[in-house]
């Protein structure tokens, strides 16, 4: 695997993976839930374009995003900010069947697990989508850790879920990786010290990836089989 070439020969001891633009491309259900919750407002909807550039801070920054018509956000009020979370919440449950998994994905998880590597899940979408999501596109038996965007006071870019999962696994920075496709995951995994893969595929707010410097660049993951 040209992942070795990152680890010295060797393979990672442990692998954490964002979710949202890297495992599964979720904006089409996102951007959904967005617009029920702007037309239950009277609003007009944003559509898929707008919110592929929005998604990535978590749930309460997208909605804030979609109230503000704008990736600033600082106008919006909590008040607001509440009443539209929550519709928004409500609006995204239980109905994951636009999002689909990206080309690659699959064949690279089983060749970690074939592999004995463990896997983690970092992500900043709410914690309670996670398991359902991952049920439905048959992603539930590969994690061993799933870190949501609520499940510890800080998100990604915050190093601090990187540090967690590794510490439960019983590893050092230099012996994960972390996969990600926005600026935020590779932010973090560079607080932590750990190596980072980012995909061109993924959201982060329109940019190109490579402009922060990851490790290693990949149009799709089967390309580090
Ligand atoms: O839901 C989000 O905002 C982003 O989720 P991600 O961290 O898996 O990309
Ligand atoms: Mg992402």
């Amino acid at each position: 695997m040209p992942l070795r070439d990152l680890f010295a020969g060797e393979l990672p001891k442990l692998v954490m993976f964002d979710l949202d633009g890297t495992l599964i491309d979720s904006v089409p259900d996102l951007a959904g839930a967005v617009d029920v919750m702007l037309g239950q407002l009277g609003r007009a909807p944003a559509g898929v374009d707008k919110v592929r550039h929005w998604v990535g801070n978590g749930a309460r920054v997208l909605v804030r995003r979609a109230l503000a018509d704008d990736i600033e956000h600082a106008s919006i009020s909590e008040g607001e900010t509440e009443q539209a979370l929550a519709l928004f919440l409500e609006a995204y449950a239980g109905d994951h069947s636009r999002s689909t998994l990206y080309p690659g994905v699959r064949v690279f998880l089983d060749a970690l697990q074939q592999a004995g590597v463990p896997l983690a899940l970092v992500t900043n979408k709410p914690s309670r989508f996670v398991p359902e999501l991952l049920a439905d596109k048959q992603l539930d038996g590969y994690f061993c850790w799933l870190v949501g965007g609520d499940t510890l006071p800080v998100q990604k870019p915050d190093p601090a879920a990187l540090n967690w999962v590794m510490q439960q696994a019983g590893v050092v920075a230099s012996q994960a990786l972390f996969v990600g496709d926005s600026r935020s995951d590779v932010l973090a995994a560079k607080a932590a010290g750990v190596p980072v893969v980012a995909v061109s595929y993924g959201y982060n707010h329109g940019q190109p990836i490579a402009a922060e410097n990851p490790d290693l660049l990949v149009d799709s993951l089967d390309a580090l089989i």
